[in-house]
């Protein structure tokens, strides 16, 4: 595990890495019950610039699910935040009551926020996915409620990128057999239909973050890279853009995914798809358990089309890790996938190193602690992206105010009426769909000024919701 000295240093390679201005100092979320608290202010020693904190830290809830890296959990003790943390993901109605009170949620790809959980939510400010999937959360249902979400965009890409190129290896000589057979004392030295990888052709589907590491390693191993994707990307190395899905099937040897949960990719790969592939070919998944369409895989390997697969992930996963929890009851097909030749499968593990998981807790951790305490959603998946720089520590009687609305017309005129009083030294606003978010610092705000300001925005019909900061 990290020491603190470690995750200090990762931080703030973090924070430079992504240019994030602004100070590290502890704020809440709505003028509550601690609001007019006099806490003393915490200064960053780096930048020199005001730590906004207008009430009591342990005001803030965070509650951790799935077990998020204990880097995170550091990072939110250190912000002074209350942190309910939990080992796995929980049951709906579980989630529906610990989700009440909380300002923040952290979880993995297991936990489902959806619709019906979020509108139980009372308080909730912001979401960390701790990895990069976001499927699992109703990203548009966040946004209409001012909720804004963050995941960690490519901290476990190389984990996943070793994994497939491990799988690949394996396939192609059988190791998941040969070693089971081991373990049960069967000695079966074979080189039929095994063969080296090199002069052998993958075709990646997805060439982001994960497919572009991976064509870098599988050319180091003297394969050739073909990759599918629907936007057009520059190729690393030798490897080849395809204009279609099919000519990638029909001149790869090894096929693997890596894209989205999207409708789009809901079982990308079906019968038709494998019936293209060339015969003896090789289906790797580590995407989305929904990319794939498992009994026609099944299928595909009973007739002899595909030589083996590499699975990391399900349409249904368990909920926690134990004996017996990967059954049909599960998904119907595992025991007729588990009985067939040269299947890896993997418990969604791609992500899983110790470097992924730390450097995400990190990342995602540091990012959630920056919009509680400063209103920062630079890097959310579903909110407009909008940040202002740190106020100067001499500035006196600065509130900050965020106000998250309906992306209608009328609403700066409105608020900037509201806000006319004072000075506004700085000002942003974007907007994303029907979403917008606007950022103001402003001065000569007295203590007694503030409730009459969150009145007054809390009034206008716009509003979805507001912070302010001092
Ligand atoms: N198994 C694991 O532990 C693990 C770990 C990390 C990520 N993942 C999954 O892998 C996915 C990919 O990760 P990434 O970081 O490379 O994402 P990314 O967003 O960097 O890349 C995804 C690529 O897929 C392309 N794409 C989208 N729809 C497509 C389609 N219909 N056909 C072809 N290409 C399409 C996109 O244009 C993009 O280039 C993630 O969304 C996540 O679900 C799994
Ligand atoms: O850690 C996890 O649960 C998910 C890992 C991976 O699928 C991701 O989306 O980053």
């Amino acid at each position: 595990m990290a020491s603190p000295q470690q995750i200090n240093n990762l931080q703030n390679s973090f924070q430079s890495a992504v240019n994030l201005g602004g100070s590290p100092g502890i704020v809440s979320t709505s003028p509550t019950q601690s609001f007019m608290s006099s806490v003393p202010r915490r200064v960053s020693a780096s930048r020199q610039t005001k730590a906004l904190k207008p009430f009591s830290t342990g005001d803030i809830k965070i509650l951790l699910l799935e077990n998020v890296n204990q880097t995170a959990v550091e990072i939110f003790n250190g912000q002074g935040y209350q942190v309910e943390f939990h080992k796995s993901s929980l049951s709906e109605d579980e989630l529906i009551e610990k989700i009440r009170d909380v300002h923040a949620v952290g979880i993995r790809s297991k936990t489902r926020l959806t619709e019906k959980v979020l509108k139980h939510a009372k308080n909730l400010v912001v979401i960390g996915c701790f990895c990069i999937g976001t499927n699992q959360v109703d990203l548009d249902y966040a946004a209409k409620i001012g909720v804004a979400v963050f995941n960690s965009p490519f901290s476990n890409s190389r984990s996943v990128a070793e994994l497939i190129m491990a799988e690949v290896i394996s396939l192609a000589r059988q190791l998941g057999d040969r070693s089971i057979e081991m373990h049960t004392g069967t000695w079966n030295k074979v080189a039929s239909k095994c063969w080296e990888v090199r002069g052998k052709t993958l075709g990646i589907i997805g060439y982001g973050h994960i497919g572009s590491q991976l064509s870098v390693l599988a050319e180091a191993f003297g394969m050739q890279v073909l990759y599918y994707d629907i936007v057009t990307i520059m190729a690393l190395g030798t490897a080849k853009q395809v204009s279609t899905l099919d000519k990638l099937l029909s001149e790869s040897d090894f096929v693997t995914c890596h894209v989205p949960a999207t409708e789009d990719t809901k079982n990308l790969l079906s019968a038709p798809q494998f019936a293209a592939m060339k015969d003896g070919s090789y289906v790797l998944n580590a995407s989305r358990g929904t990319v794939i369409d498992i009994p026609s895989l099944i299928q595909a390997i009973k007739a002899g089309k595909i030589a083996g697969t590499a699975l990391d992930v399900y349409p249904h996963e368990p909920a926690k890790n134990g004996a017996g929890a990967f059954n049909d009851e599960l998904n119907s097909w595992i025991s007729e996938l588990v009985s067939l030749p040269n299947v890896i499968l993997t418990p969604h593990i791609g992500g899983s190193t110790e470097e992924a998981q730390s450097a995400i807790g990190i990342e995602v951790a540091t990012n959630l602690s920056k919009y509680i305490n400063e209103g920062a959603s630079v890097g959310s998946v579903n909110f407009p992206e909008v940040s202002l720089r740190g106020l100067d520590l001499d500035q006196e009687n600065v509130v900050r105010v965020l106000y998250i609305h309906h992306n209608v017309p009328g609403v700066l005129k409105t608020v900037n009426n509201i806000l006319s009083n004072h000075n506004i030294e700085k000002q942003f606003s974007d907007s994303s769909g029907d979403i917008a978010y606007l950022m103001a610092d402003i001065s000569s705000v007295n203590q007694s000024d503030i409730k009459d300001i969150y009145d007054q925005l809390n009034a206008t019909e716009y509003k979805i919701s507001i912070r302010l900061l001092y």
